[in-house]
């Protein structure tokens, strides 16, 4: 049964509520990264708009030397990096509905069909930040179901801008992302300011807990070194968007960013 604006309101106090009584504990890498690649928590990411065909092959040529877990570009590129990266281990991953997030759930929804039919493999959608601010959690609710309905199986992840929002906001966000089948929840989208931070990647940790582990967290914009992704990665994050993947490999502890 489909939920009014007042039910998903009740429910999503009752979720506040209930993240609010948990406590933050930092993930040990140790255990987090027992034989995983650290360059498979990296999507290698592209999204600038003056961003060149050249520019894109680099992107993917990083992406295959560092056997990174994906390339991120805009929905335009999605096609060559699909090629590039063919019997590599890094997939295709493209942005929708970015950086504002205030396209029509419609737009957004076909966007994500013609970039998986352009090959994309993993799809970035950003929420509609100002129906959330504006109470409308239907509309937040079925903008990301509409896209995860057309993605039909690729994994999409949901980007909530969490420089716009307060706390409460943020737990409401990744409670409607997680009701609507997201399976990640991401920060930011790296165009408004701010950036991933510790206690962000933790909270929104801890408001997807609930789900079991199935809906992740990816930690985004501002990740520029080794030392930041260990932070993002110990508060909680399991996949990591940045902008400066090769120069983090390049000055990771082993010049190569493995363990
Ligand atoms: O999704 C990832 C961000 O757009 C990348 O942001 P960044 O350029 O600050 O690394």
């Amino acid at each position: 049964m489909s939920r009014t604006n007042e039910d998903w309101a009740e429910a999503i106090e009752a979720h506040v509520a209930q993240v609010n009584k948990l406590t933050s504990e930092p993930i040990a890498s140790s255990i987090l990264l027992p034989d995983s690649s650290f360059a498979q928590f990296i999507d290698h990411t592209l999204l600038k708009s003056n961003a060149t065909l050249s520019q894109i092959d680099q992107l993917c040529n990083e992406a295959i030397k560092y056997k990174f877990k994906s390339c991120c570009v805009n929905g335009v590129n999605i096609a060559q990096v699909a090629q590039r990266l063919q019997d590599s281990a890094s997939v295709p991953c493209a942005v929708v509905g970015f950086p504002l997030g205030a396209s029509k759930s419609c737009i957004k929804a076909s966007e994500t069909k013609e970039a998986i039919q352009d090959g994309a493999q993993e799809i970035d959608m950003v929420i509609n930040i100002g129906a959330l601010q504006s109470g409308n959690y239907i509309l937040v609710y079925e903008d990301i179901q509409e896209v995860v309905a057309a993605a039909s199986g690729v994994i999409v992840k949901v980007i909530l801008e969490t420089i716009f929002l307060t706390d409460a906001e943020k737990i409401a966000a990744c409670f409607l992302a997680a009701e609507a089948g997201a399976a990640f929840v991401k920060t930011c989208t790296g165009f408004c300011g701010g950036g991933a931070t510790v206690e962000d990647v933790s909270l929104t940790r801890r408001s997807v807990a609930y789900k079991g582990g199935s809906v992740k967290v990816k930690a985004s914009a501002g990740i520029r070194s080794f030392d930041k992704c260990m932070d993002m990665i110990r508060a909680g994050a399991d996949r990591l968007g940045t902008s400066s993947g090769a120069s983090i490999m390049e000055r990771s502890p082993t010049g190569e960013g493995s363990y």
